[in-house]
């Protein structure tokens, strides 16, 4: 009788207490917003602190628009991402229980245990923070955080069509990225996904488009990211050191040509037009290795200048001939992610960044510094838009099993054809004929 009157009791104050909350008046993050600011010593020399403009409640997150004080730069409060996301996410400040939980209680049922059912569900939201800037300091803060794990499996890559490929999970729902918009740029500070992401990647262009896919794999971190792949039908070529990255370049070069040559003979304006069902990718890690500037040594030097060369040229005109490059460095700068790739990749896959600075390479925006630091979170851009995705982790397991059927048979007595190591060679001469031709 007790433990119902005090049971009654608590479920009262809870619906009023969510009552209150639906009005907004707790459960409002403005107030904590503004604290935490002034906490963090974001306010004005002359103590002006961040002013609230507007705040709008979606079903997923609210948006608090704040007026920023002069002197201060949004950098600043991005800066200070953590202490938002920690302050916001204090206990005291989780009773996040919705009306519609209060109406799900049965009231002739176990009303203690179902209360702790609620506060346990309550304690374990965690609130995500975006902090952006449009002439406002924008803050959005999730009701719940985007999953931290995905495990990649058949049902994504049934829901792909034509040359799509799993993307991730974003807020809006899974993502899937059409490979067809050409290329792409990858980016990100170390262990944060981007092997994984490349393994997704090539696994799933060979499980959906074995008889179409070709891939040529440019591994400069030392030739294990990719080694599991090598033995694939698809994979025509596996690189592992500048010298080998430049054969292999200078042959894919003469191939573009060829092609180009073709289409241009028979009037065709590129591969679409001239029914090609193949694509070849061409998928670059790390890119670093491969820059040229500040290369003392005049023999590396200049293959790394003529790799330069290739890239850039394969990214100018290689998608329209069926060539789909995906360039990914941890470092990047203008030097490692040069212009005519970054103006040429309409996609850009970014991991979480060092700085805004990097950041601003990859994506022309801030942003990429500030995710949370959860392996294999991205922010996604293409040109309809930008969203943050949690990528699929895949497992070796998994990838073994997809690429087993598509094995090349007898590949220990000989090096296919269709698929070689590149060979290293004399490239100074190479280059040079390259260059006469
Ligand atoms: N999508 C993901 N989901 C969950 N965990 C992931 C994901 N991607 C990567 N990880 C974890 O992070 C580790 C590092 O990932 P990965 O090797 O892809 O990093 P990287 O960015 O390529 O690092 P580096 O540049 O140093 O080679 C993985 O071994 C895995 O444990």
């Amino acid at each position: 009788m007790l433990f119902e009157i005090v049971s009654s009791l608590a479920v009262g104050g809870l619906v009023g207490a969510v009552h209150v909350h639906q009005r907004g008046l707790v459960g409002n993050d403005t107030q904590a917003i503004v604290r935490i600011a002034a906490n963090a010593g974001l306010t004005a020399k002359d103590g002006t602190n961040i002013r609230i403009h507007r705040r709008t409640t979606r079903r997923d997150y609210s948006e608090y628009a704040f007026q920023l004080p002069q002197g201060l730069s949004a950098q600043q409060f991005r800066d200070k991402l953590d202490r938002f996301q920690d302050g916001l996410n204090a206990k005291k400040r989780l009773l996040d229980v919705s009306l519609a939980d209060i109406k799900r209680i049965d009231w002739r049922g176990d009303i203690g245990d179902q209360l702790r059912k609620l506060l346990r569900k309550s304690k374990n939201i965690r609130k995500e923070v975006e902090i952006s800037f449009d002439g406002m300091l924008i803050f959005r803060v999730y009701n719940e955080a985007l999953t931290e794990y995905l495990a990649f499996d058949e049902a994504m890559l049934a829901q792909c069509r034509g040359w799509e490929i799993p993307l991730g999970q974003a807020r809006g729902g899974f993502v899937r990225h059409d490979t067809e918009l050409g290329h792409m740029v990858v980016a990100g500070a170390t262990r944060y996904g981007k092997s994984v992401f490349l393994k997704n990647v090539i696994t799933s262009l060979i499980a959906r488009k074995p008889e179409d896919v070709r891939l040529t794999l440019i591994d400069l971190k030392g030739g294990l990211t990719f080694a599991r792949y090598q033995s694939a039908q698809q994979v025509a070529t596996v690189a592992i050191d500048v010298a080998e990255t430049l054969t292999t370049l200078i042959r894919l070069d003469a191939e573009m040509t060829a092609k180009q040559a073709k289409y241009l003979a028979q009037g065709y304006e590129d591969v679409r037009e001239a029914g090609d069902t193949g694509r070849h990718f061409i998928l670059v890690d790390e890119a670093a290795q491969l820059a040229s500037k500040g290369v003392t040594d005049s023999e590396e030097k200049k293959m790394r200048i003529e790799c330069e060369r290739i890239l850039a040229r394969i990214a100018q005109v290689g998608a329209g001939l069926g060539y789909r490059l995906i360039f990914c460095t941890q470092y990047p700068t203008a030097d490692t992610l040069p212009r005519q790739i970054k103006q040429n990749a309409d996609t850009r896959v970014c991991f979480r960044l060092q700085t805004a600075i990097a950041s601003q390479v990859v994506l022309d925006e801030d942003g990429a510094e500030a995710l949370p630091k959860v392996r294999g979170r991205a922010i996604y851009l293409t040109p309809d838009g930008k969203q943050i995705v949690q990528t699929p982790f895949i497992e070796n397991e998994y990838i073994e099993r997809t690429i087993a059927p598509h094995k090349r048979k007898e590949r220990a007595k000989h090096e296919s054809d269709t698929c070689e190591k590149a060979t290293p060679r004399k490239h100074t001469l190479i280059v040079e004929k390259t260059r006469l031709s």
